[in-house]
């Protein structure tokens, strides 16, 4: 039986979410009904599908799933927990600014800002290979002016010569390497990205970011995306780069990150056991109904 289905659409600095209320009544989709959702030619079309739900546990306000374009679930998304306070908020299902949101991998914290903003507590960023998770056996570590390593990891490329790129790889919650560029604008970022995106020594996958140093408190950062290719902006890959850049001391610890989509502003101690902070933009940008079909 084919589901009707309202939706919102959102976007948060031009990274696109489809935004599914399932606070009182579950759809139950399969991971081809959320490709379908996804879809820009014969769905909705958006890099990911946000489900909010009602809290699991009274140390919540909700909890919130998020799913790849590639009908995968995954850990953290963090343009995607800026739309999601805005939806909460907008349709009435919470009357509260700082919200509490469980998500696959940990508890987050975003809070609607005066200026129209939302800043989000994103949790403490992990490096240790099995925390990502990262293959890094036999690998050789540069390490930097901290306890910062970078990884020398081997590449083949489609054309069948071979190289190697030196990654710093951070948890978000959900995984990510990231490498210095001099100019994202010619960065190999889909050639280099989807290799990186599927390389072996990721046994999840990753999102992979190429940074750009501008100053010591500004990047520019374009980030290949787990389960969808290249998006206009990757909060979680914004936090990754700007936490791999305080490691490696190249970088203070407040940074505005600017994005194809827009600017996100990253805060970090340069503690691991301190959370990142991101703030950036979430916007409403259409409401709708689709009918999904139920063989895909
Ligand atoms: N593609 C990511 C999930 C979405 C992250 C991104 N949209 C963000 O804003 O953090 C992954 O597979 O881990």
């Amino acid at each position: 039986m084919p589901k009707q289905i309202r939706f919102t659409k959102m976007q948060g600095a031009g990274n696109d979410f489809v935004v599914l209320d399932e606070t009182s009544h579950r759809h139950g989709l399969t991971a081809e009904q959320y490709r379908f959702i996804a879809d820009r030619h014969f769905g909705i079309g958006a890099d990911q599908i946000l489900t909010v739900r009602a809290a699991p546990s009274p140390e919540v306000d909700f909890e919130y799933l998020i799913h790849n374009a590639d009908g995968g679930e995954v850990e953290q998304c963090g343009n995607g927990a800026r739309c999601f306070a805005r939806f909460v908020h907008d349709k009435g299902l919470t009357r509260k600014d700082t919200i509490r949101v469980q998500t696959m991998k940990g508890v987050i914290t975003p809070q609607l800002m005066p200026d129209g903003r939302v800043t989000v507590d994103m949790g403490r960023p992990r490096f240790e290979p099995d925390e990502i998770p990262f293959n890094a056996e036999n690998l050789h570590a540069l390490k930097g002016p901290t306890d910062a390593r970078r990884w020398q990891v081997p590449v083949d490329y489609p054309a069948g010569s071979h190289g190697s790129v030196l990654l710093t790889v951070v948890s978000m919650g959900n995984p990510h390497a990231v490498q210095l560029v001099d100019d994202v604008g010619n960065a190999p970022v889909n050639e280099l990205g989807r290799l990186i995106e599927i390389h072996e020594r990721f046994p999840e996958r990753v999102n992979a970011g190429f940074m750009q140093i501008v100053s010591r408190d500004e990047i520019k950062l374009r980030v290949f995306e787990r389960g969808v290719g290249e998006t206009l902006a990757c909060g979680t890959g914004a936090c990754a780069a700007v936490v791999a850049g305080i490691h490696l001391g190249l970088l203070d610890l407040r940074v505005d990150v600017h994005t194809l989509g827009g600017r996100l502003t990253i805060a970090w101690s340069g503690d691991p056991r301190d959370s990142v902070f991101m703030t950036g933009p979430a916007t409403t940008v259409f409401e709708g109904q689709i009918e999904i079909p139920d063989k895909l």
